[in-house]
């Protein structure tokens, strides 16, 4: 038996390493002269320390406190009783409710050792200033996770009310099933993302499948990484051939994936992809997967198995009303069960139109939210319309009627040539229907005027699609025109062009928008030129005058699709060139033009109109950029970011006022997501990463951030800390421990249960009496009296007082349990209150508007069970403790 100043050292005591904290808790085998001998039994290492010098610390469990057996199993401590030395623990059994008795030799060698009470123990502290940052990080976490707006901050989007409104609206519902039908080009790709993103980081969704047209994967991938820094992979035929050995189900390999609409095609990859167990599909450009076809019973046990989908497609009514209708039956079977009743509902709905207009002309917003509730489809689908979104640049035809003395063909060809040499160095867009038009075209520009044209069509792989489009659109790049077939280009984005170029002209209105969509879209800052060149006669000839009379080329059509259902076997003998009564021609025009009139005036009144009204509802929609507004603050994340950089070993110089080069140094102590090894280029300010596209964009929702506040408020990182105060009117010597408890709910992640009660930090402070002062000595104003102590100085304090301190820090419980109570009969009261009008509203919803699915109705009642229960046992952890100690100057 041997002594130190502060124990015996006894054969069978624990011990803790205060250097090696790592190995467990230790077992004093010998004590023999100066020598101690301790087995840490969970790394199997023996060590011998001079007694002077043993860098250990005595661990005693207290009364109250939870010990383990080295069998497995959990006590509570009742009594604690010394024999000879080593401890001897009376307790209760966890598990069997049985009473036990056991000498601390039998405590199991694992020990929570990034636990705050055990580094403590062990005189394990971190800087102050890590201290800080930790509590920083969860003030930081909590506020986000509570804010309304999480998920919908870090996009490099513009903040555009019409795509926010629709984004919160549909991201919020428990298993959306929604249409997105923006007119092209208006970002119906963003609005799918910024949904995404918010249920992935809400954790209402979890496994992602997106299916695109083949010639879009890239594109989506690339606007995933760069908008959202989202890593989706690619999973095409030759990805899921080589996955196939390594998993049942190739899918099953990531979250996140990309699927070509191809991939359908096959039986195996499609039973594949139904049993993944994906919980949201994307599906782009909708209207390509025709009813009636193999893909889209494909695509209908798709959306059988999968329980949150959203359809994306500019034209759904391109196939008619019954495609239109195919594709609402894919959301939701049971209620478009009959074609004929839907098409009387959509007609009943025409009656609602001018009294919601009216409503939305006044500004009556609470009147025009419930006359847009009746409105049916409007809970599944979004439409926005230009007009209504206003800011778009003009679309100015210029017909070009040409000459005959060369075939068709050339002579479109060199007025092509013509053209584009009076506005060298412009870029033109052409779109024309065939593959093999764009090959003759190609050659014959290339040969006849050594003109070098970039194509895309579908003939060519998608890498070298993306590879000319890349090309043609760099500026230093002298080809003056991207030649483009009809389906190769849909869904792209060529809005940097201003010229486009209908070498033909497509035989529905539909695809004419697509094709002008290309450039008129977001981001086009000029009027946009339509150049159509026909032939006298010719098939192009009677198109034009045709689309003509529906101002096809002058603004979006709303109307072509019907019109084209009225009247394309009128049209077909003049397209194909077999007629006899040009007369006939000029009736259909008229009567083309009349129809056109009618129905847009129709559509204005009616159904398009009520759609615009709701799919944007400006005084919601304000409020969602309100909240943007103030959630995002960028200077509190670029300091907190700063500082954490700074503690981790990250590099950051500051390029400009607004972005800098962050790169790891050899000292960085942890891995971040996405950080390359030659550093990356970073900014806070949305304007710049928008004007900046090679700078990532920093923001709550960035993973990088996300990993320093989750990494901060988990890990051990500056959980424990000593600092001193110089306080002349306290005595000297008089020190305090401040203590942090986490509180949480263990609650499945789709429950969203952080809404209501985020990760909540429970401040206790004692005096060195274990007096509460909690109260009375405020946070902030406490933390800015603290100074820094050295290692040395620091250590040896805890040695002196670290028994006194483990009785306090045992003793803060109560307190901090009396704390957690009321956050959560307030957390209580919140839930009943939102829940309680979110049932009202949604009930009242069900009884005027039969789109509200009796599940979505049962979910939220059973999210509000789960929540409430889970409100009734919260996790009450112990985070960090700090020692304040008095020493007045
Ligand atoms: N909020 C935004 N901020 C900046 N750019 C945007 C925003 N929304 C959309 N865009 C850009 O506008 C263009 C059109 O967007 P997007 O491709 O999502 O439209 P879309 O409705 O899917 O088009 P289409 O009907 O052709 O498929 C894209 O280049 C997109 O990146």
């Amino acid at each position: 038996m041997s002594k130190d100043s502060e124990h015996t050292y006894v054969a069978g005591q624990r011990w803790l390493s205060e250097t090696e904290l790592e190995q467990g808790l230790g077992l004093l085998t010998q004590v023999e002269g100066r020598m101690l001998t301790v087995l840490f039994p969970a790394t199997e290492e023996l060590r011998h320390y001079a007694i002077q010098q043993a860098p250990l610390a005595r661990y005693r469990l207290l009364p109250d406190d939870r010990g383990q057996h080295a069998d497995g199993w959990f006590f509570r401590v009742t009594e604690v009783e010394t024999k000879a030395g080593v401890l001897h623990y009376h307790g209760v059994r966890e598990d069997t409710d049985e009473k036990v008795t056991l000498p601390e030799t039998q405590l199991a060698a694992q020990v929570a050792t990034q636990h705050p009470l055990t580094r403590i123990l062990a005189g394990k502290t971190d800087r102050l200033d890590m201290y800080r940052l930790r509590q920083q990080a969860q003030q930081h976490l909590q506020h986000w996770q509570q804010s309304s707006v999480a998920g919908l901050l870090g996009a490099r989007a513009q903040l555009l009310p019409h795509q926010l409104y629709i984004a919160h609206t549909v991201a919020d519902r428990f298993q959306p099933r929604v249409l997105l039908a923006d007119e092209v080009g208006l970002g119906k790709t963003i609005e799918a993302g910024l949904i995404l993103q918010r249920r992935l980081l809400s954790g209402r969704s979890q496994r992602v499948v997106v299916i695109v047209p083949d010639s879009l994967c890239h594109q989506w991938l690339v606007e995933l990484k760069r908008r959202f820094a989202l890593a989706f992979s690619l999973f095409d035929e030759e990805r899921c051939e080589q996955t196939l050995h390594e998993y049942d189900n190739v899918f099953s390999a990531e979250q996140l994936v990309v699927v070509p609409q191809s991939l359908l095609q096959s039986a195996t990859w499609q039973a594949q992809l139904a049993a993944a167990d994906f919980d949201l599909l994307i599906v782009d450009e909708a209207h390509r997967i025709a009813p009636q076809t193999s893909h889209f019973a494909q695509l209908q046990q798709l959306c059988g198995a999968i329980p949150a989908v959203l359809l994306l497609t500019a034209t759904p009514e391109q196939a008619g009303l019954e495609g239109h209708f195919a594709r609402l039956q894919l959301l939701d079977p049971d209620r478009f069960h009959s074609f004929d009743d839907f098409v009387a509902e959509q007609e009943s709905y025409q009656q609602l139109s001018p009294l919601a207009e009216v409503l939305a002309r006044v500004g009556a917003d609470k009147l025009l939210d419930r006359v847009l509730d009746h409105y049916g489809t409007g809970r599944l689908m979004f439409r926005n319309s230009r007009a209504h979104v206003g800011g778009f640049p003009e679309r100015q035809c210029q017909p070009a009627p040409l000459e005959t003395d060369n075939d068709e063909f050339t002579s479109k060809a060199n007025w092509l040539h013509n053209l584009l040499r009076q506005h060298k160095p412009e870029k033109f867009i052409l779109i024309c229907r065939s593959a093999l038009t764009v090959q003759e075209l190609y050659d014959y520009l290339r040969v006849q005027h050594g003109v070098h044209a970039a194509v895309f069509h579908e003939g060519m792989s998608l890498l070298e699609r993306d590879r000319a489009a890349e090309f043609f659109a760099s500026p230093e790049d002298g080809c003056p025109v991207l030649l483009c077939s009809e389906i190769g280009s849909e869904g792209r984005n060529f809005q940097f062009a201003h010229h486009l170029v209908l070498f033909d002209l497509p035989e529905h209105p539909d695809l004419l928008e697509q094709r002008i969509g290309r450039l008129d879209r977001l981001g086009q800052n000029q009027d946009v030129q339509i150049h159509v060149p026909y032939v006298a006669d010719s098939r192009d000839a009677y198109l034009f005058q045709w689309y003509q009379q529906m101002q096809a080329f002058a603004a979006p059509n709303a109307v072509g699709a019907m019109l084209y259902n009225e009247f394309s076997e009128q049209l077909q003998p003049y397209l194909s060139g077999d007629y006899h009564d040009e007369l006939g021609f000029e009736e259909l025009l008229e009567a083309t033009a009349e129809r056109a009139g009618q129905l847009r005036e129709q559509i204005r009144q009616g159904r398009d109109r009520l759609q615009e009204l709701n799919a944007y509802r400006p005084h919601q929609a304000q409020a969602i950029l309100d909240a943007i507004t103030s959630d995002e603050r960028p200077q509190q994340l670029r300091d907190f970011m700063h500082n954490f950089w700074a503690r981790f070993g990250l590099d950051y110089d500051e390029l400009n006022a607004d972005s800098g080069w962050l790169r790891p140094t050899e000292h960085m102590r942890v891995q971040l997501p996405g950080l390359p090894d030659e550093g990356l280029t970073v900014t806070f300010s949305r304007d710049y990463a928008l004007a900046n596209e090679q700078v990532e964009f920093l923001s709550w929702d960035h993973p990088q951030v996300q990993h320093a506040l989750e990494l901060l408020s988990t890990d051990s990182f500056g959980s424990t800390c000593v600092a001193l105060i110089q306080n002349r009117a306290l005595p000297a010597g008089s020190w305090f421990v401040e203590l942090t408890f986490s509180s949480q709910l263990t609650a499945p992640a789709h429950l969203v249960a952080q809404e209501f009660y985020p990760q909540q930090a429970i401040r206790v402070l004692l005096d060195s009496q274990g007096r509460d002062l909690t109260s009375r000595v405020q946070a902030n104003a406490f933390d800015k009296q603290l100074q820094f102590i050295d290692k040395k100085q620091s250590r040896a304090l805890l040695q002196q007082l670290r028994q006194t301190i483990q009785q306090h820090i045992q003793s803060a419980w109560q307190p901090a349990e009396t704390q957690q109570q009321a956050l959560i009969a307030q957390a209580a009261e919140r839930l009943e209150q939102r829940m309680a009008a979110a049932q009202q509203r949604l009930q009242q919803l069900q009884q005027r508007n039969p789109a509200v699915r009796q599940s979505e109705v049962d979910a939220l009642n059973s999210r509000q069970q789960q929540l409430t229960a889970a409100l009734r046992q919260p996790m009450l952890q112990l985070d960090s403790v700090r020692i304040v100690v008095n020493s007045p100057a």
